[in-house]
């Protein structure tokens, strides 16, 4: 028996809000969970504080999968973002503990692993297609094999993806949401030529990605799809806003590119049609909006069985903790296929002093006990919690509609 002994959580803001739960056993072993869920935290420390944490204390902490179902079961209001996230961070902190229990780092106690590294896409962004190929090139020469694209559109004055820190890109900020103005005509005439010009410029062997972020309707997004077969990209993320998860049929009936969803899923209910159905390519959950690695390692092996293969999220807003164990989750899995990597201000590094590290376009956990992943808690107290909102964005007519 693990006991333990006490539990809470840290908001910090180096450069961006995290919050992290720190669990603490009575033999003095202590693990971490990622809980921050991007312009709502506050939401989610409170799920934490007054409602899980008083729950934990002097259970068994092997009892993983035990404590998992005992939160999801017992909130009796299952799913949802902030639960499954709490959930998350719970459960992620508990692998800590027993992989440093173990002595292992975490990607021995999940199976090994089934590869030498994790390959990884990173982020070029430019406010024309010159500046995004040119920052693509910048990422290739840095070893990476992937390179998600994403530019600015003629006409409109800020694009999702694009900014002028462009190795940081954090759409959160303000006092108030930013209004951003979309076009879907503007961006659909924008996409198949900067793919063009990348796939000229950069060659055959890199995997090219873009986010469409919700914006399309099913057609749009078809045609989109069909559009850019001729440059090969290696998925289409979030083509359409998923809670209608039979719009894709209509996606597939159309084009052949692969198809990305999820980073905003937080249970294996939000993409079990999709996956049954073979209605994507790569499902995007994450570790901290999906549950934890418990949860995760579900919506995998489902995916599995029909040859998903898993693109885990991971934007600056998800902190080095789930960072950690995603890599150590992608990993064990045999049907990873790529894993986001969002690189992190120095700021952020140093309140998490971590085992992971990158070469050649490939991450690994490292091989320190646990997730191998710490928080300076000094340091992180001078950092105060700032509110930030994710933006909205509006039709030019000032219609409301998907950021
Ligand atoms: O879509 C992405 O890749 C991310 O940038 C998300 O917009 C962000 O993580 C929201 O908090
Ligand atoms: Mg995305």
């Amino acid at each position: 028996m693990l006991k333990i002994k006490d539990a809470r959580v840290v908001v910090t803001c180096p450069g961006r809000n995290f919050v992290t739960l720190r669990i603490e056993t009575a033999d003095g072993l202590y693990g971490l969970g990622d809980a921050t869920l991007n312009g709502r935290e506050l939401a989610v420390v409170s799920y934490l504080t007054d409602h899980v944490i008083p729950c934990l204390i002097g259970r068994d902490a092997h009892q993983i999968e035990d404590i998992w179902q005992y939160l999801y079961r017992g909130a009796y209001w299952r799913r949802g973002p902030v639960t499954m996230s709490a959930i998350a961070a719970v459960d992620m902190a508990l692998w800590d503990i027993k992989a440093k229990a173990a002595n292992m780092p975490l990607y021995q106690l999940l199976g090994g692993a089934c590869r030498t590294g994790v390959m990884v896409y990173g982020h070029a962004n430019g406010q024309t297609i010159e500046e995004t190929v040119e920052e693509a090139l910048r990422y290739q020469a840095l070893g990476y094999k992937a390179i998600r694209l994403q530019s600015g559109v003629p006409g409109l004055p800020s694009t999702y993806g694009v900014s002028g820190d462009k190795m940081f890109y954090e759409p959160a900020d303000g006092a108030l949401p930013t209004e951003n103005v979309w076009s879907t005509a503007k961006y659909m005439r924008t996409v198949p030529k900067l793919f063009e010009a990348a796939r000229l410029a950069l060659g055959d062997d890199v995997h090219l990605l873009h986010d469409v972020h919700h914006r399309l309707t099913p057609i749009e997004a078809g045609h989109l799809g069909k559009s850019l077969e001729p440059y090969r990209p290696f998925w289409l993320e979030d083509a359409t806003p998923a809670e209608n998860q039979e719009a894709f049929r209509l996606i597939r009936q159309h084009t052949t590119t692969p198809l990305a969803v999820g980073e905003v899923f937080n249970t294996i209910w939000d993409c079990k049609d999709l996956i049954q159905n073979q209605l994507i390519d790569y499902i995007r959950a994450t570790v901290v909006h999906a549950g934890g690695i418990t949860h995760l390692r579900r919506i995998a092996n489902l995916a599995d069985l029909y040859q998903v293969r898993t693109g885990c999220h991971g934007a600056t807003d998800l902190s080095p903790v789930t960072m950690a164990a995603a890599l150590h989750f992608d990993l064990s899995i045999p049907n990873f296929g790529v894993q986001e990597y969002m690189r992190h201000t120095a700021e952020t590094d140093a309140v998490f002093p971590h085992a992971y590290s990158f070469k050649d376009g490939y991450l690994h956990p490292g091989d320190a006990p646990g997730l191998g992943v710490d928080m300076d808690e000094a340091l992180a107290a001078k950092y105060p919690y700032s509110r930030a909102f994710l933006p909205v964005n509006r039709l030019e007519d000032g219609t409301l509609y998907n950021w």
